[in-house]
């Protein structure tokens, strides 16, 4: 039986073609966030999703790690497969121990599934708070789910809006394992990056010392931009003070990746070479650019490699 789907209506396929970066990657560099979708055909999408995206396979994301000059991939579910981890896993299963993976857990999940997740490379859980993507999930599932993680060492990446920080700062403190924010906790970045909301957020990562942040998707924050398209080697200026500020602070507690294929963007699809080329922005040095790239994602996600 073949499963077609429809895409949501203004889909922005991910982009064709990209360039080949002029920053030239440190050797091992890892692409620390980043997705597969479907094909839907072999890995149907969940039916409580709230997108139907293109599909975006894993042959095609290891292609686009060859291409850019990135050794591993950290491939974390996308709410386009809710729950169900197949398509994540089979990716990882293909890799060749090349990419580890993030999932997406019920809290009835059992000792053996999660064994299973592990055993194929999975090293952390999603808890995602952004409203548009998922349902609320209730806390104490949450803290079910970590109680049944937390004997494998993984870790909790949290999604969410920086409007909910406020509200969500003392539960995600009640967490006790290692946390992982996505997106940099999605700033406004019309706002002053030395601001209150943002000092708020640089805070929150510096009450515990294992509070990770990925300083990824400028192409989703930035507002006045210029997108990464057409050879701009400038893009997404206003992201630039927000990330390079997390960097500086937190050396050795950030991780970057592509986003690819950077599902439910509206405006532009960004080159992901030229968004490689927006790493020398925010990590100016090439110390602090080996931590981002090679050295954190390593100690986070392959901590016995060589
Ligand atoms: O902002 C988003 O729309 C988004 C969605 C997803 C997902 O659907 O999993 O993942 C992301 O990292 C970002």
């Amino acid at each position: 039986m073949t499963t077609s789907f429809e895409k949501t209506p203004g889909w922005l396929d991910w982009y064709a073609g990209p360039s080949r970066p002029e920053f030239r990657l440190p050797d091992g560099a890892v692409d620390a966030h980043c997705h597969v979708f479907g094909p839907g055909a072999e890995f149907p999408y969940a039916p409580e999703r709230k997108y139907t995206p293109c599909d975006a396979s894993k042959d095609q994301l290891f292609a686009l790690r060859d291409h850019l000059g990135f050794a591993r991939n950290v491939v974390v579910q996308a709410t386009c497969h809710g729950a169900d981890n197949t398509a994540m896993v089979d990716a990882l299963r293909a890799s060749g121990g090349l990419a580890r993976g993030v999932a997406t857990l019920r809290p009835d999940v059992t000792d053996a599934q999660v064994r299973e997740l592990h055993g194929a490379g999975v090293r952390g859980v999603r808890f995602n708070f952004v409203k548009r993507l998922v349902d609320a999930a209730p806390k104490q599932d949450l803290l079910d789910i970590v109680e049944k993680i937390a004997p494998y060492g993984w870790h909790v990446v949290v999604y969410f809006e920086a409007a909910d920080l406020a509200d969500l700062r003392d539960f995600f403190l009640s967490i006790p394992v290692p946390l992982v924010i996505d997106h940099m906790g999605r700033p406004d970045t019309a706002k002053d990056p030395d601001g209150p909301d943002f000092e708020a957020f640089l805070n929150f990562m510096r009450a515990r010392p294992d509070i990770w942040c990925k300083v990824t998707c400028p192409e989703r924050l930035s507002v006045s931009g210029p997108p990464a398209l057409d050879g701009e080697q400038r893009a997404y200026r206003d992201v630039v003070p927000f990330a390079r500020r997390v960097v500086e602070e937190f050396p050795d507690r950030v991780l970057w990746g592509t986003d690819w294929p950077h599902p439910n963007l509206t405006d532009h699809m960004p080159d992901d070479g030229l968004l490689v080329d927006f790493v020398p922005h925010i990590a100016p040095t090439p110390e602090l650019r080996r931590k981002l790239l090679v050295d954190n994602p390593m100690r986070l996600y392959w901590p016995d490699a060589d």
